[in-house]
């Protein structure tokens, strides 16, 4: 008698817990009806236990993807094995808001389920059992470190003085252009170029001046590229356009626009300094079959480049 009582003590704690558990917890059966809702689930969806039970649980929540479940839990009675529903693959099973205050910048719960076979006393499975966990936290600190992540990553490309591409991530696109064009043959040209006599903005100016005179031809070059080119700081006042899809004829024409809209274009300095006006020299150079390596088409443009500035500046050489 006394283990009678003191067993049922103990089930009457057990279910206390169960319903007062940090965690939902349903169970259905064949039909899908509700027939247990502990208080974590009555408190998220402001549904009793009483108005839930002997309920379809896609009565109660229209919005659950009514096919995708019912094949989860005929699996698990056929089977007789749990199935875990991460967050990662479905936020939530349950549209149940986020309530904590740290994680707030979630507008609903993120749920893992475990849904779980409850077997008879005669060992026949014909019901399941739904547990759900609250990982808003966890699936809030992963989205942010993912993104910090992003930023990082996006960061380590561009270069911060003139938000262009800097000379790590041109060194990918190269390789990958390079090793693409052995496959593709298409055509492909790269430009060198540079600000002429730019240090002399720097002696007259001062650097300050001299980086302000950077970004704005370094907008202007990027304004003047279709979106699958690839504009880059090599270092200094160089830069390199990587134009795909573009022979050296084609090349050389944008080179000739680019060249005269930056000589027409009046710099106005900060600091109500005045204005200068800069002018570039281009080397262009076709990616070509007999290249062996990315710095052999590279040092063609550089050569070109050097070509341009002996031949006084302020213009395109093509190597064909
Ligand atoms: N303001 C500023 N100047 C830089 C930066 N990087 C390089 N420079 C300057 O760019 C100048 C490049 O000078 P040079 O290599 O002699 O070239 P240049 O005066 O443009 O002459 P040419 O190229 O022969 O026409 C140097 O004075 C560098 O200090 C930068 O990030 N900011």
């Amino acid at each position: 008698m006394i283990s009678n009582a003191e067993d049922m003590m103990e089930l009457h704690w057990l279910f206390d817990m169960l319903q007062h558990i940090d965690v939902g917890l349903v169970v259905l059966d064949e039909n899908y009806e509700i027939k247990l809702w502990n208080s974590f689930m009555e408190n998220h969806s402001g549904v009793s236990s009483s108005i839930a039970k002997e309920r379809s649980l896609f009565d109660v929540f229209p919005t659950i993807n009514k096919p995708w479940l019912e094949r989860k839990l005929d699996n698990v009675i056929a089977l007789r094995t749990p199935i875990f529903v991460s967050w990662e693959q479905r936020p939530h099973l349950f549209p149940f808001k986020s309530y904590r205050p740290i994680t707030s910048m979630a507008d609903n719960m993120y749920q893992n389920v475990a849904l779980r076979p409850i077997s008879h006393v005669d060992g026949t499975v014909k019901h399941v059992c739904l547990v759900v966990y609250d990982v808003t936290d966890v699936a809030i600190n992963k989205a942010s470190l993912s993104s910090a992540n992003d930023k990082l990553d996006q960061l380590s490309k561009i270069d911060p003085l003139t938000q262009l591409h800097n000379r790590g991530s041109l060194d990918k696109i190269l390789k990958n252009t390079f090793n693409t064009f052995q496959v593709s043959q298409k055509p492909c040209s790269l430009v060198m170029c540079d600000i002429d006599f730019f240090k002399k903005i720097n002696d007259q100016y001062g650097h300050p001046v001299g980086d302000s005179v950077l970004r704005k031809v370094s907008r202007l070059i990027a304004s003047n590229v279709r979106s699958s080119d690839f504009v880059s700081r090599y270092g200094g006042e160089e830069f390199v356009i990587l134009l795909p899809n573009i022979d050296v004829d084609g090349a050389s024409f944008f080179c000739e626009a680019v060249r005269k809209k930056i000589a027409a274009t009046k710099i106005i300095l900060p600091n109500q300094a005045g204005e200068v006006s800069v002018t570039m020299s281009f080397g262009v150079s076709q990616l070509s079959p007999s290249d062996k390596s990315v710095s052999e088409w590279l040092n063609r443009s550089d050569a070109a480049l050097y070509q341009a500035k002996d031949n006084g500046r302020n213009q395109y050489v093509a190597v064909r």
